[in-house]
């Protein structure tokens, strides 16, 4: 292994060397417990070392805001003595952040330095062009390389997968799509080339689409990756002290962390919102700062709604949004305790598995 598996580059080379000069080291940030930081480096004989790592106080002084901080993905200078201290961090490649509505300040980077985003969706229910142009957008902005698939193709008549892929096309005409069949082993083929020495991939996409059968696809033996993948990246994958990069060993590194999980999330949230928009534009005219837009007086929205310049069933709905959201949130939350019992349980199976295999090899 060497740093460039961990995905290190000439630009990076470029920006450490004052800091070789200070005798610190490069690591990678492959997980964030807020105080500490989880760091992978390479030791003289080429292995990867983990460590637990803090940040100084220079470093957290000198951010000027939540996003300034390292995050996971992101390289940085350490000093390594009785505690390993993070110094300073090196200037993102990419970084695919979340940016709150209306409060362009308000950042929260899921990761740094990812290569290539991989969006997965399939030609059925989840197909969804308004949702798959917002996440070209924030692909866009994190500098990263969009992929498309078309997953689930063996659910579909060919002529609808292809319809469905011509339509993300005719979106962003750079993008790459692909139909597979995670399934059937159908296509998957297709991503391989994204899973090179150095490379960071990131999959998004909704629930249940097979972003989770695809990364272990990946992982697994069917590109005829070796089993030893798991030991170098598996270690307490799904514990607290969870690696949110999985690095392979025939090369490429995965970000699998629960922000990316919840990007569809408050994409959708915030599609819901702007549907709205003009509705709350409205809101400004209403003649109380704190109107509920029901029976208030002076309400803009229902001044609207009799000059039957809005519909009333959008009123009613918009008067339900905050609800709607709500609800977006509530089933976010559900989710992410059903992935939490899943990944548990798919822990312990694989972590049986490896010790299996390992007793057959004794
Ligand atoms: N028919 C069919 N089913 C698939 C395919 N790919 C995945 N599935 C199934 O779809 C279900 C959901 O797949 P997951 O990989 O868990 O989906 P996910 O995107 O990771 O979902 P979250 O973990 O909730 O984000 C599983 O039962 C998969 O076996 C496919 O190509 N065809
Ligand atoms: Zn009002």
């Amino acid at each position: 292994m060497t740093l460039a598996d961990l995905g290190w580059n000439d630009i990076f080379e470029k920006e450490f060397t004052p800091y070789y000069q200070n005798g610190w080291k490069p690591a990678r940030l492959i997980r964030d417990n807020k105080i500490t930081y989880g760091a992978l480096l390479i030791d003289a004989k080429k292995k990867i070392d983990e460590r637990e790592v803090i940040m100084s106080g220079k470093v957290y002084h000198d951010a000027e805001c939540d996003a300034d901080l390292p995050a996971v993905g992101d390289w940085v200078a350490l000093d390594l003595g009785e505690e390993n201290v993070i110094r300073a961090r090196l200037a993102r490649q990419t970084c695919f952040s979340r940016k709150a509505a209306g409060h362009s300040a308000e950042e929260q980077v899921i990761a740094a330095n990812v290569t290539t985003v991989i969006v997965v969706t399939d030609a059925g229910p989840d197909f969804n062009l308004r949702r798959m142009e917002r996440y070209f957008t924030i692909i866009a902005r994190s500098g990263a390389k969009p992929v498309v698939v078309v997953n689930k193709s063996d659910l579909y008549p060919e002529k609808q997968n292809q319809e469905a892929a011509e339509a993300i096309r005719a979106l962003h005409k750079d993008a790459e799509v692909f139909v597979t069949s995670v399934e059937k082993r159908k296509g998957v083929r297709a991503l391989k080339p994204y899973f090179k020495k150095g490379q960071t991939v990131a999959f998004i996409g909704s629930s249940g689409v097979g972003k989770s059968a695809m990364i272990n696809l990946v992982l697994g033996d069917d590109w005829q990756w070796t089993d030893e993948v798991n030991e170098v990246t598996g270690k307490g994958r799904h514990t607290t002290t969870a690696r949110e990069l999985l690095i392979l060993d025939k090369g490429g590194i995965i970000v699998d962390n629960p922000g990316i999980r919840e990007v569809q999330m408050w994409t959708d949230e915030r599609t819901l919102r702007e549907r709205f928009a003009d509705i709350s534009a409205l809101t400004l005219n209403c003649r109380f700062d704190n109107c509920k837009h029901g029976k208030d007086a002076g309400c803009a929205i229902r001044d609207a709604v009799e000059q039957k310049q809005l519909d009333p069933a959008r009123h009613e709905s918009f008067l339900k949004l905050d609800e709607e959201i709500e609800a977006l949130r509530r089933q976010r939350k559900k989710r992410q305790m059903t992935i939490e019992r899943i990944t548990k349980r798919d822990y312990h199976i694989r972590h049986k598995k490896h010790l299996d295999r390992r007793e057959r090899h004794e």
